[in-house]
């Protein structure tokens, strides 16, 4: 049977965090700036979902265990059509959508750096013997460590004022968080200095916001269409080609990123880390636009080859 068209409001499915909200009302903004009939303010619904990710406040995300921790409730309301699109920080959704969503549509990419907060140093190189970072992201901790290995990583979690607060306590003395949220969440004024791809490889697809759909949903997806971005796709198909190519379901941490210059040419640099940051194996590519799937798996598999089996977190 094929999808009926609907012609009620198109319904945005979201989480509830300051985060997602920004990121749906930013794909409602867009939405409705592409198509006029969807400029009326009840054109377009946000439905808050309440994921297990957003649920899990007392346990570090690693150890909760899992992938799509914040996105598998949302892709349950798109399968059975509460909700018309979903809107993820790419950055969370699997390597492997389920059967019958698709992601056609990514918003150009916000800047995909990480961000260092601290009361004490104004870069991490500077930070006292000894001090304490505070993140629960294997892939922030195996490089903070890997650069510094005098210093300590906790896991903490929690929103930026919680950090913060972390912070001006002194329960520890440097964090980090991704420099696109701080900007969809106008908080950037909050930042210490932003780290750079050379010192702090970020995350696949970080500072990217993805749409996914029900595949044949022809009304959502042309609604969408104008939306895309073709440089932000190209980039994070590399990243998630490479995540897909070192199997998604080992939790070594893996950090990536793309860049297309004005030329059309695009590189890719990846790496891989034991968690303690004794040992990072990185690798490089370049091509074309054309060559993005090609080169995100080649990298992979060349960096899955070399990783020794301690790299695999139990
Ligand atoms: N893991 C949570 C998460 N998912 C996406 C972002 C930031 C926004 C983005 O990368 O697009 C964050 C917070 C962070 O890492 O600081």
């Amino acid at each position: 049977m094929s999808n009926p068209v609907r012609t009620g409001p198109v319904r945005i499915g979201t989480r509830g965090s300051p985060l997602a909200l920004a990121q749906a009302h930013q794909t409602r903004a867009r939405l409705a700036a592409a198509h006029a009939a969807l400029a009326a303010p009840d054109a377009i619904e946000i439905v808050v979902i309440r994921t297990t990710g957003d649920r899990i406040q007392d346990r570090t995300l690693m150890e909760a265990g899992g992938k799509g921790l914040f996105t598998k409730e949302i892709e349950e309301a798109l399968v059975a059509g509460s909700i018309d699109l979903a809107v993820h920080s790419m950055k969370d959704v699997p390597t492997w959508l389920p059967d019958g969503l698709e992601i056609r549509c990514l918003l150009p990419r916000e800047d995909p750096r990480d961000a260092f907060f601290s009361n004490v140093a104004a870069h991490l190189d500077d930070l006292p013997e000894g001090a304490v970072v505070g993140t629960a992201s294997l892939r922030r901790q195996a490089q903070v460590l890997a650069r510094r290995p005098d210093l300590k990583v906790v896991p903490i979690r929690g929103n930026v004022e919680t950090r913060l607060r972390k912070l001006a306590d002194g329960e520890v003395d440097a964090t980090l968080l991704a420099l696109a949220g701080l900007k969809r969440l106008d908080m950037t004024d909050r930042i210490t200095s932003v780290i750079e791809p050379d010192v702090m490889l970020p995350a696949v697809a970080q500072g990217a916001i993805g749409i996914e759909t029900r595949v044949g949903d022809d009304r959502t997806n042309a609604l969408l269409a104008p939306l895309t971005c073709e440089d932000t796709m190209v980039r994070v198909s590399a990243e998630r080609a490479l995540l897909a190519a070192l199997d998604g379901s080992c939790r070594t941490p893996i950090a990536a990123l793309a860049n297309l210059d004005e030329a059309g040419t695009l590189t890719l640099d990846a790496l891989v880390a034991d968690p303690a940051g004794r040992q990072i194996l990185g690798t490089a590519r370049r091509g074309t636009a054309a060559d993005a799937l090609a080169m995100g798996r080649d990298a992979g598999e060349e960096l899955k080859s070399l990783m020794p089996p301690d790299f695999f977190v139990p």
